[in-house]
């Protein structure tokens, strides 16, 4: 196994494929997301962000390519083990058990997670991330009866109690309302402050803006631009990409 140094990428994708059928939906894809990074994968509808995510989280396997995690290889490992490795994440559609509490659905990241806990060790751990994400004093509520922010905070601090080395956010943000969006991005915000390690899909371009040191632009599964957020915004094939869609 490769021995993992300081400037070794916590994730790295090479030539990571997905084909479904004749549809090439990540086509290729090369990127490296640094330690303490907040790295933005974007694009237009279809592009292929989710499908980026699922062979990183092991939802999906490639068709071919690689995936690293601090350089050892995860890309036949089952989503399971993967998570274990310290691969957590989001999904686009909130998936958390409405019928638990909140301090239930947290706990189950902190017992499965990268650094397992058990016990009262898991319960102050969930406690904690609940507080994190601003979950404070609703932990013994069921998810069913939260706001949808709050099943997002639920869903969030889930991926967190698994202590992981990379958080991939698959559109965090999407379907909150101009307040919750604030709320939204200041959390987000505070995470990167906290030095984690984020992968994260947004069409929220405000967000993209404040919170990514860098970002990756893909468009028809393949990446076509790499760099700042203002860099790759203002770059014209991703302009040309962008506008496409809206034309189309
Ligand atoms: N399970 C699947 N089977 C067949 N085609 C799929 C499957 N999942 C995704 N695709 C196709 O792969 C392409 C990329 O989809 P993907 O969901 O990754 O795009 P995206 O960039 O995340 O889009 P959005 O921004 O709309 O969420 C699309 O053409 C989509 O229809």
């Amino acid at each position: 196994m490769a021995v993992p140094s300081s400037s070794t990428p916590v994730l790295s994708l090479r030539g990571a494929t997905k084909r479904f059928g004749g549809l090439v939906a990540v086509n290729n894809l090369d990127f490296d997301v640094m330690e303490h990074q907040v790295m933005g994968l974007i694009g237009p509808n279809g592009s292929g962000k989710s499908t980026t995510l699922n062979l990183i989280s092991g939802a999906l396997r490639p068709s071919a390519g690689s995936i690293l995690l601090r350089g050892a290889p995860i890309t036949h490992l089952r989503a399971h083990a993967i998570a274990r490795r310290g691969v957590a994440r989001t999904f686009q559609l909130v998936r958390v058990l409405p019928s638990m509490t909140v301090l239930e659905n947290i706990r189950a990241g902190a017992v499965f997670g990268h650094r397992r806990r058990w016990g009262h060790e898991a319960d102050a751990f969930a406690t904690q991330m609940a507080e994190k994400v601003g979950l404070a004093g609703k932990l013994a509520m069921r998810v069913s009866q939260l706001t949808y922010i709050d099943t997002k905070r639920v869903e969030l601090a889930r991926a967190l109690a698994s202590e992981p080395r990379v958080l991939l956010l698959d559109e965090w943000l999407a379907g909150l309302n101009p307040t919750e969006l604030g709320e939204g991005i200041a959390l987000v915000r505070r995470l990167r402050d906290e030095g984690r390690t984020i992968l994260l899909v947004e069409h929220v371009m405000d967000a993209i803006r404040s919170l990514c040191d860098a970002c990756v632009v893909m468009a028809a599964g393949a990446k076509i631009a790499e760099g700042t957020p203002d860099e790759v915004l203002s770059d014209p094939e991703v302009i040309r990409a962008y506008l496409g869609e809206e034309d189309a």
